[in-house]
């Protein structure tokens, strides 16, 4: 079987990892389950073990139909998880593709969920857990922080897919926060990392608000927050 490049697909070939992800998940029976990209189905094996209500989306036909044939029965969604309804589950699990990660995780923002654990592109990981100040302080970090608390929890090296990918991969945990965003800063967030070396007050020409002479890669989510509601007081709920 060749494996697709559009479809990012490395498989994780160690058991032992597999069953570390899904005890990472907590799960109890009932829970409803979504699971991003089975693949050959090493974690949905795993999670059919638990009795929880399970269903898989997976675009590739050559591997939905290897799990369908595999666990009849199962609610199997042949898509993309991009195209999918914002539905809500218990619990998301995924070893997600890396080409698509970072709008994996934009497209969580609109999902319901407790609890997700993707496998990501290790640079990825750090990307997303880095907070303000730290080099790998982006756009994706700052706004998934304002709604997600997103820990890294194991490194895993390639060697543990087949075929060996050029990168390595880090296991991450994230929980939504459920905090009250008063004013919506993405398209601000958006725009200011896209001029990450000015000062606020050069990037947003009528702010002259305690954050001026800062640069994005210093602000938390929270001033994203009060840069939003100073700039669009409009779109700022309870102000
Ligand atoms: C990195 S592989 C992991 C496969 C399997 N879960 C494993 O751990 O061995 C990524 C999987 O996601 C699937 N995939 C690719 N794009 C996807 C998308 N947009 N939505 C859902 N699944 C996708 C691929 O076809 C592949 O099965």
């Amino acid at each position: 079987m060749k494996f697709s490049r559009k479809y990012g697909q490395v498989f994780l070939k160690n058991l032992n990892i597999a069953k570390i992800e899904v005890n990472l998940l907590n799960l109890s029976p009932g829970e409803r389950v979504l699971e991003i990209g089975p693949g050959h189905g090493i974690l949905t094996s795993i999670i059919m073990e638990k009795n929880v209500n399970l269903t898989v989306v997976e675009p590739d036909h050559r591997f939905y139909n290897e799990i369908i044939l595999r666990f009849p029965g199962l609610n199997a969604i042949k898509n993309s998880f991009l195209d999918l309804n914002p539905d809500a589950y218990d619990k998301i699990i995924g070893n997600i593709p890396y080409n698509i990660s970072s709008q994996i995780i934009f497209k969580l923002y609109d999902f319901d969920f407790k609890l997700a654990l993707l496998m990501v592109q290790r640079e990825f990981a750090e990307r997303l857990v880095a907070s303000p100040g730290n080099k790998n302080y982006s756009r994706l970090s700052a706004s998934s922080k304002l709604r997600f608390d997103i820990k890294k929890v194991m490194d895993v090296s390639r060697k543990n897919f087949y075929p060996v990918p050029e990168v390595d991969s880090s296991i991450i945990i994230i929980k939504k926060n459920n905090k009250k965003i008063p004013c919506n800063p993405d398209d601000i967030i958006k725009m200011a990392f896209s001029m990450k070396r000015k000062k606020i007050s050069s990037i947003f020409k009528n702010y002259d608000g305690p954050l001026k002479d800062k640069r994005p890669g210093d602000l938390s989510p929270e001033d994203f927050i009060d840069l939003c509601c100073y700039l669009f007081p409009e779109r700022c709920q309870g102000s």
